[in-house]
Order: structure tokens, then sequence, then C-alpha cells
């Protein structure tokens, strides 16, 4: 009963931030237009949600809940759409989250919401640049989501790695970015991984073999 409710406020406050999230369409114009006189810097997407799909926050749900995951890491929390989703999932594995925000001002925002939702005893939110929060993780870690900026996915995968275990599963979103192809590239040469890929190749999921 108090799950279920649980689960209903969760959804609820998705729901709200999925509404806001529409602005995101006019802030990425004015975000980009500042490309044109300078290098773009991860500030300029401070108001910017850049967040999952339904459709993948929900299947990210029930993977979670199909495979049992307890231990999920997360490498770019923006808003908090995506946690919110890895938290329905935790919900009902007894699990918990470690997510990373680089933006400060964002972070602060997600951890309100997901007081708001009353998710926030499932998740730990490290604010800061990912390689220096995770830097000491040791914790086995059953799923890993990336979708932070795509430069840091390969230097954060290696240092991720040996927490990994047989039945680690590694989430890659915006797969199809140019900026992904390299990450992909050197992994689909190791021998150990096997790539899977959704969505026509929006995501690919990184499994042990
Ligand atoms: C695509 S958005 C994440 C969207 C979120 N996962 C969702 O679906 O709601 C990427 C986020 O990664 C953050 N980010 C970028 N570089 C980072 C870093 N080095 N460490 C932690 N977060 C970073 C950005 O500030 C941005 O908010």
């Amino acid at each position: 009963m108090e799950m279920n409710m649980n689960k209903e406020k969760t959804n609820s406050v998705i729901n709200e931030l999925f509404l806001d999230s529409r602005g995101d369409f006019f802030k990425m114009i004015k975000a980009v237009s500042k490309g044109v006189i300078r290098p773009l810097q991860p500030e300029d997407f401070k108001d910017l949600y850049l967040s999952i799909s339904k459709e993948q926050g929900e299947d990210l749900t029930q993977l979670i809940i199909k495979n049992n995951y307890k231990n999920i890491v997360e490498f770019g929390t923006s808003f908090g759409i995506s946690t919110l989703y890895l938290a329905l999932g935790a919900m009902e594995t007894d699990g918990s989250i470690i997510t990373t925000e680089l933006i400060e001002s964002k972070a602060q925002k997600a951890i309100t919401t997901f007081k708001k939702a009353e998710v926030d005893h499932l998740i730990n939110v490290k604010i800061g640049d990912a390689m220096k929060t995770l830097k000491d993780h040791t914790t086995p870690i059953d799923l890993l989501v990336l979708d932070g900026w795509k430069d840091l996915y390969l230097p954060l995968f290696r240092m991720l790695a040996p927490n990994f275990h047989k039945d680690t599963l590694v989430y890659v979103d915006n797969a199809d970015m140019k900026e992904t192809q390299h990450f992909l590239d050197v992994i689909s040469q190791n021998p150990t991984y096997h790539l899977q890929p959704m969505y026509n190749g929006k995501v690919y999921l990184i499994s042990s073999l």
C-alpha cells in the first residue's frame, strides 16, 4: 500500500518535470547560440533537462526489477528525471542509487525534487565532476547509467570497471551521437564485452560475455 503511494507520488513528480522540460527546445537554441562566439561549456546547459524519454525511463525501471539490480550508479543527474525512474526500480529491489551532477544548481534542484517525491532515502547525489566524485567508488555496480558529457564515457567506464561483476550492465545513452562513437569503438574491440543496441542505436547496453 505504502509502496504504491510512493510510486504514484514519484510518477506524478516525473510528469511535472516532463511538462517543465518542454522549455528545453528554446533554451537549447539560446545555449547553442553562445557557441558561435566561444566554445560551449557545461554551464551553458544549466537550465536544460536533456532528459531520457518516458519510454526509456519506463524500460529502465523494468530492467532494474527484472534483473533485481540493487547497486545503481548514474553519471549525469540533471534535474533528476532518469534518477526518478531508477528509484521506481530500486523501490522494488530494495536497491539504491548514487548519481552525480557537475552543476551545483541542477544537483540542488534534483535533491529538492527527490525529497518531494519521497525517494531521497534511496538516492545519494554527489555534486561535482564524476571523475572526482566517483573516484573512490568501491561497491560492486549492478547497473551503470552513462548520461553525462560524452568525452567522459571512456575514462569513467575505465575508472569504474574494477567494480563491475559478471552481471553488470552498462546503459549508454546518446550512443548515436558523434562524440560517443570513439567510446563504443574501443569497447566493441574488447572481447570481454557484448554490445546491444536499443531504440535504433540511441542506446547501447554493454554486458560481459
Ligand atoms: C543529458 S544530461 C542528464 C539527463 C538525465 N540523466 C535525465 O535523463 O534526466 C547530462 C548531465 O550531465 C552533467 N555532467 C556533464 N559533465 C559532468 C561531469 N563531469 N560530472 C558530472 N555531471 C556532469 C551535465 O551538467 C548534465 O546535467
